[in-house]
């Protein structure tokens, strides 16, 4: 019995991976479905084998009093913004004047969600937050371990701290609204406040029915001590853990291939599943990250271009 849980245990995290970070379902859902429910009647006859980052623990099963505060060992920074061509030509200017020619850019979609901050220790996850005010937040770790994008355990047993964005696909806000209407609900004004709605609920079983999702796009603390050197690299390492990156991100030489991307996804936002308000603009090297730094609430290195509203 005890090795047939781990089995399913180690095949569900395995189609997991598959399925949310590598696009790559391989196995149909119905077939995840079975095992699970398969996992459930093993673990619920043998309770003393129930492992902690069980797939079924998912879902806790009490209704919380409030939410802890948690202080991020890594301040959560906001990003400066720029608006158009113009704001875009002076943040590469003055990048040039304080580092030289030799730096290149990441540019990635900005998700329009809500910040959260996800804590894993020896590869189990164990705490997750909202940015709050950047230095405190809130602990909804029972909230995020309901969306199925998040592993709860990492392919390698590394104890580390990330951030992305938790959201709601456009297709859940529209079902949800359709939902809230027939029963006479207010509505979602957007997808980024019903995903930031969803997780503020102290109900768990409220968020898991919520068909949340989540792009992990950075490291707390400094990514050198990891042995990669820029950011690039370092969306790779976080898909290679067990973190869902999003795909669409580029690597720009210039801020003209920079320009060129926001021109695309100006175009092509609409067939998005998901709500995007802007392009994040970053330049690639740790080492250069260092040199340029942070003003008093942004890095230098890093901006979020918006779309017009
Ligand atoms: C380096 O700091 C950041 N990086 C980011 N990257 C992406 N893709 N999206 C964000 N919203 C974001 N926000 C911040 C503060």
């Amino acid at each position: 019995i005890e090795q047939r849980i781990a089995e399913l245990n180690t095949l569900l995290h395995e189609y997991g991976y598959a399925y949310y970070v590598l696009d790559k379902p391989v196995v149909e859902d119905s077939v995840y479905d079975q095992l699970l429910h398969e996992l459930i009647a093993l673990e619920e006859a043998n309770p003393e084998f129930i492992y902690p980052d069980s797939p079924t623990q998912r879902v806790g099963g009490m209704v919380l009093e409030g939410f802890k505060k948690v202080t991020h060992e890594t301040a959560m920074l906001s990003l400066s913004n720029a608006f158009n061509e113009e704001d875009l030509r002076d943040f590469d200017r003055k990048i040039e004047q304080a580092i030289g020619k030799n730096y290149s850019y990441v540019c990635e979609l900005k998700i329009d969600g809500l910040a959260i901050s996800l804590r894993y220790e020896n590869g189990v996850f164990v705490q997750g937050a909202t940015r709050g005010d950047g230095t405190v937040g809130e602990d909804i770790t029972a909230n995020l371990k309901t969306i199925r994008a998040i592993p709860l355990r990492l392919n390698e047993p590394v104890t580390l701290e990330v951030r992305g964005e938790a959201y709601m696909p456009k297709k859940s806000f529209e079902n949800l609204n359709k939902r809230r209407a027939e029963k006479g609900e207010e509505l979602f004004a957007n997808p980024r406040n019903a995903a930031a709605g969803s997780l503020r609920q102290l109900d768990p079983k409220i968020a898991a029915s919520r068909n949340l999702s989540t792009f992990i796009y950075a490291v707390g603390g400094d990514g050198e001590s990891y042995g990669i050197d820029g950011h690039w690299e370092m969306l790779k390492y976080l898909e290679e853990l067990g973190f869902p990156s999003n795909k669409e991100r580029e690597y720009c030489e210039t801020i003209d291939d920079v320009l060129a991307f926001i021109e695309k996804w100006t175009e092509a936002r609409p067939n998005l599943s998901y709500e995007i308000d802007g392009i994040v603009i970053k330049v690639n090297r740790y080492a250069h990250q260092d040199e340029l730094g942070f003003t008093a609430k942004s890095p230098r290195w890093a901006i979020a271009y918006k779309f017009p509203a």
